[in-house]
């Protein structure tokens, strides 16, 4: 998997790519995550890659010749790499499209800054114009390391042990369940016994349930997508007569 950024702030993503897991998986060669500064690709003496707006308006956009020679630029560099925007006006960014992207292999991300960028880029250029979610960021580097964390979890090898990949929040479409280590007894707040119990059918099941059950309550909207067996309907049925009640 290899992430490519253009970006005016590449320091934006200095630590953010040197810790944890993802610093780990940069440094064993799992992922590649590679800055390249928009300035680079401007030919003039200012290296200018913002101008105004033709007819007028607020603030400035990015220029389309500096992006356009970055995105070309980074496209020799592989065979069909794919053109992400990150903008307000994109597609929901969710785990299933980072399984899409994850196919990919190959991403070039178009971090956004000022009023975002020329429209003949985001039309004639770019293949994917995604958003995090409905609110306005400084710049899409933020939205961009969401999308980079989100699919790198994703590279076999970054994350432990795979099995925890696959039960994650949202891997089968259902939030997690709720989660205990020691003590058992902190503050007079105890763990649900049967977790105690070493019965791990029983375990398996009481994770199910309250995973059913903090969906339903929290996010029903998840329900309709998420792949359901005839036990989990009957406890959501169960669930949907006690709120009756
Ligand atoms: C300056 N703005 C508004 C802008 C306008 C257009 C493109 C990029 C930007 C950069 N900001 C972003 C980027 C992404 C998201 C998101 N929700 O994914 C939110 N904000």
């Amino acid at each position: 998997m290899v992430f490519d950024l253009i970006t005016i702030f590449p320091e934006y993503f200095e630590s953010p790519l040197k810790v944890g897991l993802l610093g780990k998986a940069i440094q064993k060669g799992l992922l590649k995550v590679r800055l390249h500064n928009l300035r680079d690709f401007a030919t003039d003496k200012h290296r200018t890659v913002d101008d105004k707006p033709f007819g007028g308006g607020e603030g400035m956009l990015l220029k389309p010749e500096p992006l356009y020679r970055a995105i070309e630029a980074l496209k020799k560099e592989s065979p069909e790499p794919w053109v992400v925007y990150l903008s307000p006006q994109g597609r929901l960014f969710n785990q299933e499209v980072a399984r899409e992207l994850l196919a990919k292999k190959h991403l070039i991300l178009i971090c956004g800054r000022y009023e975002g960028i020329d429209e003949r880029i985001r039309q004639y250029f770019v293949d994917d114009e995604i958003s995090i979610g409905d609110y306005v960021l400084f710049g899409g580097e933020a939205a961009a390391l969401v999308l980079i964390e989100t699919v790198a979890r994703l590279v076999p090898g970054v994350v432990g042990c795979e099995d925890s990949v696959k039960r994650d929040s949202f891997a089968e479409g259902l939030l997690k369940h709720p989660q205990y280590t020691r003590p058992r007894d902190f503050m007079g707040y105890t763990v649900p016994e049967v977790l105690l119990s070493g019965d791990h059918a029983r375990i398996e099941r009481f994770r199910r349930e309250e995973s059913l059950r903090i969906t339903f309550e929290k996010r029903p909207d998840l329900l309709a997508k998420a792949s359901l067996t005839d036990e989990d309907r009957a406890f959501l049925e169960k669930l949907k007569r006690e709120k009756a009640r």
